[in-house]
C-alpha cells in the first residue's frame, strides 16, 4: 500500500468509532478528505459537523452534511482530523495546511480525538517537519525574532492568509524533545494566534495506516 492507500484506509477505520448519533468535528487535509468521502453513506445518520476549514465544510457540504458554527453545538463527541507528525505520546505537529487554529480549537472542545494518518508520520522525535506558527499580520517580523531566540528558523509562508485572515511562519530546525513546554513558551509570545504543537491536547488514539493494515495506538 502507496501512502495514500494508506490514508485511505485509516480515514474508512475511523468510520466504526463515530458516535451512533452526535456532532462530529472534522478536521482539514488529503488524509481528512478521505473520511469525507467515507462520510458520504452515512450522510442520514449524522446530526451534523463541525469543520475546522472553509475547505473541509464546502467538500461536507457537498455531500449533504450539515456544517454547524461551533458557537451552536453543545457538544463534539469525537474529532477526526489529520496530522503532519505524531509520537508515540500521540502528540503531533499540524497545521501543514494552514488550519490549525480552527483545528486546535474543535480539539479542545471534542471528547474524544481520533487521528488518521500515513505511517510516515509516526516518528520518534517531532520537530522535523517545519512548525507552523499563525501569526498576527502586524507582529510577523517581531514573531520571527523571538522564534530565532528559541533555536528555529522561520520561513514566511509567502501568499498564505489562513481562514482567520493571519500569516504563517514555518519554523524549521527546532528538535522537540519538551512539546508541553514549548507549546507554552509559544503561547507567550505576543502575536502568536497558535503554534501547530499539539503537545497539552493530543490525540486519544491514532489509527495508523501502513502496509499491512490498520494499526490502533492509545497513548503511551
Ligand atoms: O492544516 C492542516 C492539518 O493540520 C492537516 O491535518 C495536516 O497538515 C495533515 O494533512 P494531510 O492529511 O494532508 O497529510
Amino acid at each position: 500500500m502507496n501512502a495514500d492507500a494508506q490514508k485511505k484506509a485509516a480515514a474508512e477505520a475511523a468510520i466504526a468509532h463515530l458516535p451512533r448519533n452526535g456532532v462530529i468535528g472534522v478536521g482539514t487535509g488529503s488524509t481528512v478528505n478521505y473520511f469525507i468521502d467515507a462520510l458520504a453513506p452515512l450522510r442520514d445518520q449524522i446530526p451534523a459537523a463541525v469543520s475546522s476549514s472553509e475547505a473541509s465544510t464546502e467538500r461536507l457540504k457537498r455531500i449533504g452534511i450539515t456544517v454547524e458554527d461551533l458557537n451552536s453545538v453543545a457538544e463534539i463527541k469525537v474529532y477526526v482530523d489529520g496530522a503532519d507528525e505524531i509520537n508515540k505520546y500521540l502528540q503531533m505537529i499540524k497545521g501543514g495546511g494552514g488550519a490549525l487554529t480552527r483545528e486546535k480549537i474543535i480539539a479542545a472542545v471534542s471528547k474524544q480525538f481520533i487521528c488518521i494518518a500515513d505511517q510516515s508520520k509516526l516518528v520518534g522525535t517531532l520537530g522535523e517537519f517545519p512548525l507552523p506558527v499563525e501569526v498576527i499580520p502586524m507582529a510577523r517580523s517581531y514573531v520571527a525574532r523571538q522564534l530565532v531566540k528559541l533555536g528555529g528558523r522561520p520561513v514566511y509562508r509567502e501568499g498564505v492568509v489562513t481562514d482567520n485572515g493571519n500569516v504563517i511562519l514555518d519554523v524549521h530546525g527546532l528538535r522537540i524533545d519538551e512539546p508541553l513546554t514549548l507549546e507554552e513558551k509559544l503561547n507567550n509570545i505576543v502575536g502568536v494566534v497558535t503554534n501547530g504543537l499539539f503537545a497539552h491536547r493530543a490525540a486519544d488514539l491514532l489509527l495508523l495506516g501502513g502496509p499491512e493494515g490498520v494499526q490502533e495506538m492509545r497513548r503511551a
